[in-house]
């Protein structure tokens, strides 16, 4: 058992007497770990192409997921099928089920709007609006009808915060955001992800567009936003899936080869094919 998930264990044994209603508080009851998300024989067509084959796989609760396989595996399709927003290709269809906290996401009585909000997503690409950092983050709650400059205030100084990029950009809220570095765009972006409350954060290559000190910026803030939220991040990067995941997932032509404790699959891979792909033998 890695150090990480033995902390987690131990924080888990503690019994919260503070009353709260605060979400996140509330799930420091004692519990293991639970899944997030549970996908049960995913299967997934762009048209008449298989891109996702009979995927089973349990997200945990509170740790970082990495998704990881050579380019075309599926691995941005598995993610964005997560909060439905693959469906925004009109052609897209699928089986199989995913259920997010035990309710299934692909059922008419689930509210899609209400997915998006709890399931987040940042992308490969940093992608501010072009207003001001204020509005970017204060976005979203303005959506969901928030219109009270106090709350708003609090909200964007909460997500700033949490974002780790408050004290960066505390005195430039009205400046427009395509005016930031690139890594303080995405780590705006990541503030706009969580000004809505989510619980789960997908992550797709957000580093990737970054130079290597804002990347280790959002690798550090990712370890921080594990302790409130579930996050599922694809990366590239294997050294990156290493250093920041509990659990890792590997891809390969749509199927799911390998899911394991991101120690174990890295050292003693049970699939030759993640084998070969970890030691650089394709891909
Ligand atoms: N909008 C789309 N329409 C049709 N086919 C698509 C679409 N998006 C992806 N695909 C196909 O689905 C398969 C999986 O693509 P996907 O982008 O999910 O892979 P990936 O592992 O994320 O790749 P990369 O690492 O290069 O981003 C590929 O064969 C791709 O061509």
């Amino acid at each position: 058992m890695s150090k990480l998930k033995e902390n987690q264990e131990t924080v888990g044994g503690f019994t919260s007497t503070a009353p709260s209603i605060d979400k996140k508080e509330k799930k420091q009851t004692p519990s293991k770990v639970n899944n997030v998300i549970e996908v049960n024989d995913l299967n997934l067509w762009y048209g008449s192409d298989q891109a996702l084959y009979e995927v089973n796989m349990n997200v945990p609760e509170e740790q970082v997921t990495a998704i990881i396989g050579p380019s075309g595996c599926g691995k941005s399709t598995f993610l964005k099928t997560l909060n439905r927003m693959v469906e925004m290709v009109p052609i897209v269809k699928t089986s199989g089920s995913i259920k997010y906290r035990n309710e299934e996401i692909f059922s008419n009585k689930f509210k899609q709007e209400y997915l998006r909000t709890k399931v987040g997503m940042v992308f490969q690409k940093p992608n501010p609006f072009p207003k001001s950092v204020y509005d970017n983050v204060a976005y979203g709650p303005r959506v969901h009808g928030i219109k009270k400059k106090e709350v708003l205030d609090q909200i964007v100084e909460k997500s700033l915060k949490d974002a780790a990029i408050w004290d960066e950009l505390k005195d430039r809220l009205n400046e427009n955001a395509y005016g930031l570095s690139g890594g303080q765009q995405q780590r705006v972006c990541i503030a706009r992800a969580l000004a809505v409350e989510p619980d789960v954060i997908l992550m797709d290559e957000p580093t990737s567009a970054l130079d290597p000190i804002s990347t280790a910026k959002v690798e550090e803030l990712v370890q921080e936003l594990k302790k409130k939220y579930s996050i599922i991040i694809v990366t590239h990067n294997m050294q990156q899936a290493a250093r920041i995941s509990d659990k890792t997932a590997f891809f390969l032509n749509g199927e799911l080869i390998e899911f394991a404790e991101t120690d174990k699959l890295f050292q003693n891979p049970q699939d030759k094919r993640t084998e070969d792909y970890i030691t650089g033998r394709f891909g």
